[in-house]
Order: C-alpha cells, then sequence, then structure tokens
C-alpha cells in the first residue's frame, strides 16, 4: 500500500513521516513550489523538534518523496491523506475550498479504487461532501470510501504526538476501508476508536473545544484570584491533582492562540448554530480569551503609572507557544498590535519566529537594553533560564510582566525587578 499526503504543512509533513516510520512508502504532494522545493532535498520549512532529523532519515532512504504532479501522484497511491489547510471563513465557519479543490483533483484523476482520508480539521458532514466532491468531478463512476480521521498532534511536540498518541480515530462506514486503516494502524500501541465518519468529526471538535475551554475557565479564574490576591497556580495545583480534572490544560497565561483552537471553536459554535442549536459555554470561552491579553495590558499599564505611551518595552516570544515558529492567532502579535495602538515603543526577540510589525533583536541583552520592561509572552526555555541581573543592568526600568507565569515571582524580585505575573 502507497500513501499519498495531500498538504504538506504540519499535519501532512507529520503524518508522511509517521508512516514511514511504520514501513510505507509515502509522497507528499503540494501546490507551493517553495515548500515542494525544500523537501525534495530534506529541508524542513518550518520549525519542529526532531523532524528534520527524520525527514533527513527517510529522504536519504528514500522511503519519502515530495512531488507537485497532482495527476501522476493521484494515480500512483491507493490511500490519500488530505491535510490541506481548513482556514477560518468571514463567517466563523470552517472554509473548505481546500478541502472541496484536492477532493475535485481527486475524482478527476483516480484510475482505480481509492481509501480517501481527511486528516485536516472537517465539520461534521465533511466526509459525505468529499465523496460527492469527488464522485461528481469523475468521468466514469470508480468505487472509493471516505475514512475520517482527526490529527491530534500539537505544535512543537508533533512527532511524539502523532507516534505515541493517547487514541486513532477512524469514522467510517465501510468494511473494505475499517479493514485498511486497522492495518495502517497495527503497530501503534493505543485505544482505537472505530465510528462513523460524523462522530470522528465531531470528536475532533469537542476535543478541541473542551481543552480551551478548560484554558478560559482557569484564565476567567486568573482574575477573580486577581483581586482576591490569590495565586492562580495554588488553584491549578489544587484542582488539577483531581484525576476527574486533571493537570492539563490548566495554566493561565495570555489566552490561548495558535492555528487550531481559535479557528475550530468557532467553526463548532457556528456547527451548532446550523442546526438551530448553541454552544453557549464555547461563546463565553471565546469571549474570556478575547478579554485575557486586555486583562493582563491593563496590568502593564497599572504597574507603569497609567499608560504605556513613550515606554519602550521588550516582548520576548512571537510564536504562540514554545517549541514551533508558528505565530498564527499569536497572544504576543495581538499585545504588540495594542502596544503600538497606545503609542508605546515595542523591541522584540523570539528564538525563531519572525515579525515585521516591530524591530526584532538576534539576542534577548538586545532587545531589552533601553526598556522599561520585559514583557515575556511565550513560554520558551531559554527564557526560564535567562541571566536576569544581566539584563537588569541594561534596562531603563526594572520591570518584568511574566503573561506565561514561567518565573518564580521571589526570585525575580529578590534581583531587584518588579515582577507582574497573570495572579501571581
Ligand atoms: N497544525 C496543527 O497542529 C494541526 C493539528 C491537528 C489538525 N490540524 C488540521 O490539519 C489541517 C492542516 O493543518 P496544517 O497546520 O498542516 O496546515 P498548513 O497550512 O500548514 O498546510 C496545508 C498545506 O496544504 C497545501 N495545499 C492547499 N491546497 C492544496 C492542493 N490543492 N493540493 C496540494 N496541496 C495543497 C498548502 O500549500 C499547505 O502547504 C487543518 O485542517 C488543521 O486544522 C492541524
Ligand atoms: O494550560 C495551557 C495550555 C495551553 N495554553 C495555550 O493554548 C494554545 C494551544 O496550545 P496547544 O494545545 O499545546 O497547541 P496546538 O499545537 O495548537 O494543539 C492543539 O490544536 C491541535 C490542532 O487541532 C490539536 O491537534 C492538539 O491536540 C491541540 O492541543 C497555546 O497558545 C498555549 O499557549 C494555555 O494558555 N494554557
Amino acid at each position: 500500500m502507497n500513501i499519498l499526503v495531500i498538504g504538506t504543512g504540519y499535519v501532512g509533513t507529520t503524518t508522511g513521516l509517521i508512516f514511514c516510520e511504520m514501513g510505507y512508502r509515502v509522497t507528499g504532494l503540494d501546490v507551493d513550489t517553495r515548500k515542494i522545493k525544500a523537501l525534495k532535498e530534506g529541508k524542513l520549512h518550518f520549525f519542529e523538534p526532531g523532524m528534520e532529523e527524520l525527514l533527513m532519515k527517510h529522504h536519504q532512504a528514500g522511503n519519502i518523496s515530495f512531488t507537485k504532479e497532482t495527476e501522476k501522484a493521484i494515480k500512483e497511491n491507493d490511500i490519500i491523506f488530505i491535510c490541506v489547510g481548513t482556514p477560518m471563513g468571514e463567517d466563523g465557519k470552517a472554509d473548505l475550498i481546500y478541502v472541496k479543490n484536492v477532493s475535485e483533483e481527486i475524482g478527476r484523476y483516480m484510475d482505480d479504487y481509492k481509501v480517501i482520508v481527511t486528516k485536516s480539521t472537517v465539520p461534521v458532514g465533511t466526509a459525505e461532501k468529499v465523496a460527492k466532491w469527488i464522485e461528481s468531478s469523475q468521468k466514469k463512476p470508480i468505487s472509493l470510501d471516505v475514512v475520517s480521521n482527526p490529527e491530534f498532534l500539537r505544535e512543537g511536540s508533533a512527532l511524539k504526538d502523532a507516534l505515541t498518541p493517547d487514541r486513532i480515530v477512524i469514522g467510517t462506514s465501510s468494511e473494505q476501508s475499517r479493514k485498511i486503516m486497522r492495518e495502517l494502524y497495527k503497530n501503534f500501541h493505543c485505544p482505537v476508536v472505530e465510528t462513523t465518519p460524523k462522530v470522528s468529526e465531531m470528536i475532533k471538535y469537542a476535543a478541541n473545544s473542551f481543552l480551551a475551554l478548560k484554558i478560559s475557565y482557569i484564565n476567567e479564574l486568573s482574575r477573580l484570584c486577581d483581586v482576591l490576591g490569590i495565586n492562580v497556580k495554588d488553584i491549578s495545583k489544587g484542582i488539577g491533582l483531581d484525576h476527574r480534572i486533571g493537570a492539563h490544560f490548566l495554566q493561565a497565561g495570555l489566552g490561548y492562540g495558535g492555528s487550531c483552537f481559535p479557528k475550530d471553536v468557532n467553526a463548532f459554535i457556528q456547527t451548532a448554530k446550523q442546526h438551530g442549536r448553541s454552544l453557549s459555554i464555547l461563546e463565553s470561552a471565546v469571549k474570556v480569551n478575547e478579554e485575557q491579553p486586555v486583562f493582563f495590558l491593563d496590568k502593564i499599564k497599572q504597574a507603569l503609572g497609567g499608560t504605556v505611551e513613550n515606554k519602550t518595552l521588550a516582548i520576548l516570544g512571537l510564536s504562540f507557544k514554545a517549541n514551533t515558529d508558528d505565530t498564527r492567532e499569536s497572544p504576543s502579535l495581538l499585545l504588540i498590535n495594542k502596544l503600538l495602538e497606545e503609542k508605546a515603543i515595542v523591541k522584540t526577540h523570539d528564538p525563531v519566529a519572525k515579525t515585521d510589525l516591530v524591530p526584532q533583536y538576534p539576542s534577548v541583552l538586545e532587545a531589552v537594553e533601553g526598556a522599561d520592561a520585559i514583557i515575556l509572552c511565550t513560554d520558551w526555555k531559554e527564557y526560564k533560564e535567562m541571566e536576569l541581573s544581566a539584563l537588569k543592568a541594561v534596562m531603563k526600568q526594572p520591570y518584568l510582566f511574566d503573561g506565561r507565569n514561567m518565573l518564580d515571582k521571589k526570585l525575580v524580585d529578590s534581583l531587584g525587578f518588579h515582577y507582574v505575573g497573570i495572579a501571581i
């Protein structure tokens, strides 16, 4: 069985590589010339720990190849994973244009039975649409099955998440494709949920939304903790030890960002609306998430005498979380824009992510030089290990705002800083 992944972004590339690890021959197809050129040389076009090494290994062994030749790639492969983007449309719904385009290409070029697997995060009912799009562009009827097999990897730990997942969800109504999917995943040691495409599609949205909800819950609690003089970390620990609640995704901060939670929570809300129902609990989670950077900005202004105008502020961290260069929906960029609106002078640093919004410096020391305050926005390990005394020596004022609650307040204060976290 040969595997084709369509879309060589985070999900497509990871999916391709994990199946190489399982002994399959994989082709990656993309319309982006720059990405394909890099991948063909064994180079990764995004930052993800450990992935470039694995790519090089399978590239050199001849297990993975990359192409822009759609027709040939579709004809030569039996199992096709759709891994294209499903960004948020203007109405908050998932925009399925890339999935539709790919489906029509598959229909146009397939010449024997194929299993089409949607790895992209797609709304309930999309598997049926994909089948219709494919069938309506076939020159003559050729059988196919569409399987929903959502991806649960996190950026920054993509390989580990994809190679050792908590579960695999396979949604199909055909016995033939179920057998093929079982065979594909036979060497994974985790529970496999076999279900219908609709259930599978909904599981993905329900999981992401639940995690986003957990984050918004602790973030809203953090605002109450702030006025009550309670350290929110003590609350996270105290409730997280209850196994029914669990300690994960209870870190208060600047709010969730990234290419998934914001768009998926919104799309799920829209799915409910389309069917005459509401997901009001998720609407609240979105509102809390939008308010959280504003809450933090107010704390910053309060500490700096009521305004940030003409203050030099060093933003540390641009990516939406550590270990990725992805800045999509990053709370850091949101905060930078708000600070610029309030006429602050903003400088920045990130170990890998880039921005054109404000001057970016190659070292933390250069970024904080002459600053009135450091604002920590991303939980990079190197920011936890910064030589704070050396930074203080080059700053105008020693303010440190920790938007990720990642430093030890007592220690930072003892070095002469004025430390402000999120309810800490
Ligand atoms: N990024 C994540 O951590 C993650 C995790 C789980 C699920 N997902 C979901 O997986 C999907 C893909 O996410 P991503 O982050 O990998 O997206 P991405 O934007 O990084 O990559 C998508 C790729 O698809 C390519 N593409 C678009 N149209 C194409 C076509 N007609 N033919 C060939 N290639 C085409 C694009 O050029 C791009 O390289 C989304 O639905 C997303 O919600 C993402
Ligand atoms: O306690 C926490 C945990 C996370 N975050 C933030 O939440 C966002 C998302 O983080 P994370 O979930 O680790 O990253 P993603 O790579 O976006 O992964 C999510 O989105 C993917 C795409 O759908 C799913 O596959 C993953 O299972 C899901 O965790 C980031 O801004 C984090 O800083 C917090 O603020 N507090």
